[in-house]
């Protein structure tokens, strides 16, 4: 047996994943956010990428009763796995402004909401994100316990920059895909050209909040855990 030091990580192969899946994420999954998903791929097909894994449904769920959310905001909705993953996860009287410039996909998954008796803490705004993200800074009293971005990562920066005015002190920032399938590691060359944009962005933006000097003074109360399900959180502490 060797004497070497063995990489830090537990996910060491694909079978590992799906055992973790396996034996701790889908028999823990909503029965809704099951047909929810199942929809999803028979309508999207492919774009089934695009919503979060079960696992990390499952992490939020968590933070989300650990914290008490009850006012979250969600930027970048799609058909609704996040949202609805949210929506059980607050009591009766929590509040979601989801935000999403395409309709079409949420009202399919409205349909799933309405099933589960949660569409009343919804309240959908069909717009660019930046463009509600000013109005509701403008707004002033507006602040949110939870705050969710997987949408439109080469403006993750200058969601921050907004969020830290919106999130309550001791609420959750949480962005998705800041490790990108992984290619935040690999060769520009090996990542299919589409995704190039946002990678060359989420490398960027992990680098701005770990070690930027203007962000670093904004950071400075909140705590960050990166997490492999592909989920960057921050926590305002103070
Ligand atoms: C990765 S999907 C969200 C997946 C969702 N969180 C889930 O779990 O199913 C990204 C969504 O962001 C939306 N989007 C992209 N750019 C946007 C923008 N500038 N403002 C608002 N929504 C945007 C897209 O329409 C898409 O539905």
């Amino acid at each position: 047996m060797s004497n070497e030091i063995p990489p830090k990580g537990i996910l060491k192969s694909e079978a590992l994943r799906q055992y973790i899946l396996e034996t701790s994420a889908y028999p823990r999954e909503h029965e809704l956010l099951k047909e929810l998903r199942k929809v999803t791929e028979e309508k999207f097909g492919n774009l089934i990428e695009m919503v979060i894994p079960v696992d990390e449904g499952i992490f939020l769920s968590m933070l989300l009763k650990i914290i008490n959310a009850k006012n979250t905001l969600e930027l970048g909705v799609f058909t609704g796995y996040s949202l609805l993953t949210t929506a059980l996860a607050l009591p009766e009287d929590g509040r979601i402004t989801a935000i999403d410039i395409d309709k079409e996909a949420y009202e399919v998954g409205l349909e799933f909401m309405k099933k589960a008796g949660v569409d009343h803490k919804i309240n959908f705004i069909y717009c660019d994100g930046m463009e509600v993200l000013d109005k509701l800074v403008n707004d002033k009293n507006q602040e949110f316990d939870f705050i969710f971005a997987d949408a439109d990562k080469p403006n993750y920066v200058n969601f921050l920059e907004r969020f830290l005015k919106l999130v309550k002190v001791g609420g959750i920032i949480a962005f998705d895909n800041t490790l990108w399938f992984s290619f935040v590691v690999e060769e520009e060359e090996s990542v299919p050209e589409f995704m190039r944009e946002s990678r060359a962005a989420l490398i960027e933006f992990n680098k701005i909040l770990a070690f930027d000097r203007e962000w670093k003074s904004l950071r400075s109360p909140l705590e960050m855990v990166s997490l492999y399900a592909d989920a960057l959180c921050e926590q305002k502490t103070i």
